[in-house]
């Protein structure tokens, strides 16, 4: 059980210590955890923020457990630089397209959500994110138009064998979870969405216990907070799955509890808190570090079929949450090594 640590920046490095304290609490056999530098502390210290030390460990180990990239002070780096692309180059480089972002609701945070009650209470989704598309990997750039104007450009295009990978992973995600899913995309602007819609169209064929349907992403934004419960699974492109899992993650109570995994074909994935390094919080003491340990879970479950151990995880965080084991973004006090202490309490129990 190798795994690559990559910590990285702001708060990236004060959640990743509880997590690993919690994986370390578990006396899982051969567990073996190596650390290396991501992002702006890798910049800094080596010239790049994925220097080939990092990408050769990530590439070796089992799993990677990522905390956040983000260092404001650095944001003026040119784009090959800039410490975002060091994620971005690890999920290209080890091939994770698929990026699983569930959102389910916790006992106790009913209320912090601002949505009703019993409507929060209902949230039990997975959105299936496509992650190595769109335009976050079309050509980019910026020139000068005919007229002299200074233009930005990023193309979003998708090939149908990228859209029927990410559909085989949603489809086979809601067959094991409610047998619904729902495509967002953006079909009746977008070119890319109208192939989208008919990509997944015809992989549907392969799923007959699969109700699908499809929802322009504006409207779904709208109904993740009108009503959440109806969804099951969302399958959908980099971007829109971008925005549509942190809006998931408030109507859960907060971007502090929301983890992911980004996986490909084997068994190798990249598990990361949906946040980023939070520099208005960092160096306090106060991020919930329950993401990070969520994804750690979900790391356990995906890359070493350890679901015994992925689920006393994730009952210890209910747990915790449930006796009101609250930090700074849930209205509580609790510290962030206060919150390890206590997950790492109860998954001792
Ligand atoms: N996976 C990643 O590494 C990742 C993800 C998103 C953003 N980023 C980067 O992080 C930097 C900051 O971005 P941002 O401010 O837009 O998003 P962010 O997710 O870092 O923070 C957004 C807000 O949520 C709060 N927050 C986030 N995580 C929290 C936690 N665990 N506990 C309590 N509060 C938390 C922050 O304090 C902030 O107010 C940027 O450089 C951005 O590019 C990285
Ligand atoms: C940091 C950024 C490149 C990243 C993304 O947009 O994928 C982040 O927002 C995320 O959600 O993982
Ligand atoms: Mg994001």
């Amino acid at each position: 059980m190798h795994i690559a640590v990559l910590a990285g920046d702001g708060i990236g490095q004060e959640i990743m210590v509880e997590a690993v304290r919690v994986l370390e609490a578990l006396d899982l056999p051969g567990l073996r955890l190596d650390h290396a530098d991501v992002g702006g502390v890798a910049y800094r210290k080596h010239g790049h923020p994925l220097p080939p030390e990092t990408l050769d460990l990530a590439k070796t180990a089992d799993a990677v457990l990522f905390g956040a990239v983000g260092d404001p002070e650095l944001d003026g780096l040119r784009r090959e630089l800039r410490v975002e692309s060091a994620i971005l180059g690890l999920r290209k480089e080890l091939q994770l397209f698929a990026n699983l972002r569930p959102a389910n609701a916790f006992a106790g945070l009913e209320n912090l959500s601002g949505l009703k009650p019993e409507i929060a209470s209902a949230i039990d989704l997975l959105i299936v994110r496509e992650l190595t598309g769109d335009v976050y990997f079309g050509e980019k750039g910026q020139r000068q138009t005919e007229d002299g104007l200074r233009q930005g450009y990023d193309v979003m295009a998708y090939d149908e064998s990228e859209i029927a990978r990410i559909a085989h992973v949603a489809f086979k995600a809601a067959q094991g979870r409610k047998g619904k899913l729902c495509s967002v995309d953006k079909a009746n602007v977008l070119q890319t969405s109208v192939l989208w819609r008919a990509v997944v169209e015809e992989v549907a064929a392969e799923y007959p216990d699969v109700e699908l349907s499809h929802m322009y992403v504006d409207n779904a934004a709208m109904q993740l907070v009108r009503n959440p419960g109806q969804f099951d699974v969302i399958v959908t492109g980099n971007l829109f799955g971008d925005i549509l899992s942190d809006q998931a993650s408030m109507c859960v109570g907060s971007i502090g509890l929301l983890a992911s995994a980004s996986l490909g074909e084997g068994t190798k994935g990249q598990y990361e808190p949906i946040h980023g390094s939070a520099p208005d919080i960092a160096g306090q003491g106060i991020a919930n570090p329950m993401a990070m340990i969520l994804s750690a879970a979900m790391m356990l479950r995906h890359s070493f079929a350890d679901e015994t151990n992925a689920q006393r995880i994730e009952k210890a965080v209910s747990t915790v949450l449930a006796d009101g084991v609250l930090g700074h973004d849930l209205g509580g006090s609790a510290s962030t090594s206060a919150i390890g202490d206590a997950v790492v309490a109860a998954v001792q129990k």
